[in-house]
């Protein structure tokens, strides 16, 4: 990966001049990768349509040649007139051909950018660098760029058949009037260098917009998303998101406009000084037929030659334009697919042995962004093997960040987290997140069905019912799971249709807490597990499930080293140890009683809740 580029006039980084060249290459060795025959055939077609159009007008001088001088044979025209024909159905034939190859390229070419994209960014093991708005710019113009790649190679294909004609008629004209041919070339450098400057704002353009395209897409996505259409029109929120939306379109059209008004004035200048030239060199050539100087047939070659540089010259120029264009684009893709991982690769890995002694954390310091401000300051803690530890602390505390670094999804700054003695970051992440199981705050629902939303927790027994029955039983959601239209085969969504089925099927939805306790049971699948981490698993529950799964994973939890983040003293106040963090420092530890006798943070959260039941209790006694 080479350093990061240069700024733009935004501050954020713009693609390099080099990086053009890099572009260029890298969309050749893509399509050669996605597609090879397709390239060749393409290649084979371009061959053909920049030849023939030479060799037929050389055929065409020598017919008006002999029909305007004396004792022509008719057999020999007959022969040349056809192979014009042949010229001709091939010329079509080739251009069937190529537009068949051109769309086998932009297939091929898109699935394999699409994929190499998703790789690089599937290969980001933390969190930190998809947290970065300049980075989703950069990916958004990558996703652009991996479905335009096949523009690129039709732009290069499209110049080397503009160089072909050109080079064959540029041939013909020097054998008439090397002058002639000076100003047909000459006529065409500003074109050249328009176009360049052209293609280069535009691709200014695209980078400058890119951020006003994503939060157009954000507006859009919202205003179609089911989630958030409940509290769309409870707050009549439409008008003002369509309102914003509009605004950022205009925004991004505005600058369209002024690019697009830019082109057309350099087209129009551009079209009338090539046709000058043509047009001159037409009374030029008309002048020396007339004086002797050429034949019938050279102005027929003369007025072929004119028509194919200058449009052989326009296609090459765009096509350098295009490409151009596209390779600047194509800079995004590289960046992407090139970026380093925003966790840093051990030196020496060491694989994660199975949990034996306990997890520590020393002195730990963490911050999401190097100027944001401290959400660790210096954290030590440790969970001994086959404990249960609750954390416990006020919103913001800190609490689901510690989840995260335990889950080496960021590293500390300061500061480490020891598994069994060894630094996290001296291991892979996905090596050690095989050793963890972890319900998240918010747990994704993922538009499958029911049994693949527990079977994603461990690929392997995807398809193993009894192994994904068994963890929604534990989760206590199999009875309702089983009770669904399709049982587990229920495709748990509104927006699609499992793969093999008919409308009728249309999936369901589940309440929040069902989603929770499937959540719970995808965790509970993860064959293994070393340390099982639940962050707030009993928000959505009601109280005789929670009740009922807090029993339940109190007895998977035996023998199991577990952290419990939660809200819910009552649920805490089981676990072996108790800490409260405040102030990104662990604040208390100990054991239920122990903290409780101490009377500090954990007795006044403790009581405050404690107290809330209790008055209810009386409210409920007096209106009794
Ligand atoms: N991805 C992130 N980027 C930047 N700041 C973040 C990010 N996630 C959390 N924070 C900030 O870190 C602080 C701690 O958040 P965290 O989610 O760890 O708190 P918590 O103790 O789990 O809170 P809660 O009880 O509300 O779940 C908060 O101030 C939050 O704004």
């Amino acid at each position: 990966m080479s350093g990061p580029s240069a700024p733009g006039p935004d501050g954020r980084p713009k693609p390099r001049r080099t990086e053009v060249l890099r572009g260029l290459a890298a969309v050749f060795a893509l399509t050669l990768r996605a597609c090879p025959g397709a390239l060749a055939t393409r290649v084979a077609t371009v061959v053909v349509a920049g030849t023939a159009p030479i060799a037929a007008s050389w055929l065409l001088k020598y017919v008006v040649d002999s029909l305007t001088s004396d004792g022509f044979r008719v057999a020999d025209l007959t022969w040349a007139a056809a192979g014009i024909g042949l010229l001709t159905v091939a010329l079509a034939a080739g251009s069937a051909v190529a537009s068949y190859a051109d769309s086998r390229i932009r297939r091929a070419t898109a699935t394999c950018a699409q994929s190499d994209l998703l790789e690089a960014v599937n290969r980001l093991s933390g969190l930190s660098r998809l947290e970065q708005p300049a980075f989703h710019d950069r990916l958004q113009l990558a996703v652009q760029s991996a479905q335009g790649a096949d523009r690129l190679v039709a732009a290069a294909l499209q110049g080397a058949q503009g160089v072909l004609t050109m080079t064959g008629f540029l041939g013909s004209l020097l054998l008439i009037s090397p002058a002639l041919a000076l100003i047909v070339v000459a006529a065409a450098v500003p074109a050249l260098f328009a176009q360049l400057a052209n293609s280069r704002h535009r691709a200014d353009m695209f980078w400058r917009t890119s951020n006003l395209a994503r939060r157009q897409i954000f507006y859009r996505g919202l205003l179609t998303d089911t989630q958030a259409a409940k509290e769309i029109r409870l707050y009549g929120l439409g008008s003002y998101f369509a309102q914003r939306l509009r605004d950022d379109l205009d925004g991004i059209n505005s600058q369209e406009e002024h690019l697009d008004r830019r082109l057309v004035r350099h087209e129009t200048a551009l079209a009338v000084l090539g046709a000058a030239v043509s047009t001159g060199a037409l009374v030029w050539g008309v002048h020396q037929a007339a004086t002797g100087g050429l034949s019938a047939g050279d102005v027929s070659l003369l007025v072929a030659a004119l028509a194919g540089v200058q449009s052989a010259l326009i296609s090459l120029v765009s096509s350098i334009a295009q490409s151009h264009q596209t390779a600047l684009m194509f800079a995004h893709f590289l960046y992407v697919t090139q970026v380093e991982d925003d966790l840093p690769a051990p030196a020496a890995p060491v694989e994660p042995p199975p949990l034996s002694r306990a997890i520590e954390l020393r002195d730990v310091w963490f911050r999401y962004t190097d100027d944001g401000p401290w959400i660790l300051r210096g954290v030590d803690l440790t969970i001994p093997y086959g404990t249960s530890l609750a954390v416990v602390g006020l919103n913001g505390a800190g609490k689901s960040t510690l989840v995260k670094l335990l889950c080496r999804l960021y590293d500390p700054q300061r500061g480490s987290i020891l598994w069994d003695g060894t630094d996290l970051r001296d291991m892979p992440a996905d090596l050690l997140r095989r050793r963890i199981s972890v319900v998240f705050q918010d747990p994704m629902e993922y538009d499958l069905t029911a049994g693949e939303n527990i079977g994603l927790g461990d690929l392997d027994a995807l398809r193993d019912p009894a192994r994904i029955h068994a963890a929604a039983a534990d989760a206590d959601i199999h009875s309702a799971l089983d009770r669904l239209p399709q049982g587990y085969d229920t495709m748990l969504s509104r927006m699609f249709f499992p793969d093999d089925t008919e409308e009728s099927a249309a999936g369901v939805q589940l309440s929040g807490g069902q989603w929770q306790r499937l959540a719970l049971a995808r965790a509970l699948m993860r064959s293994g597990r070393d340390l099982m981490i639940l962050d707030e698993p009993g928000t959505g529950l009601d109280a005789v499930a929670e009740r009922h799964i807090h029993d339940r994973l109190t007895a998977l939890r035996q023998g199991e080293t577990s952290i419990l983040v939660s809200h819910r003293m009552g649920t805490a106040r089981a676990a072996d140890h108790i800490v409260v963090i405040a102030d990104g420092t662990v604040r208390e530890a100990g054991t239920h009683g122990e903290l409780m006798s101490l009377g500090g943070a954990y007795a006044e959260l403790f009581t405050t809740q404690a107290e809330g039941y209790a008055v209810d209790q009386g409210v409920e006694e007096t209106v009794r």
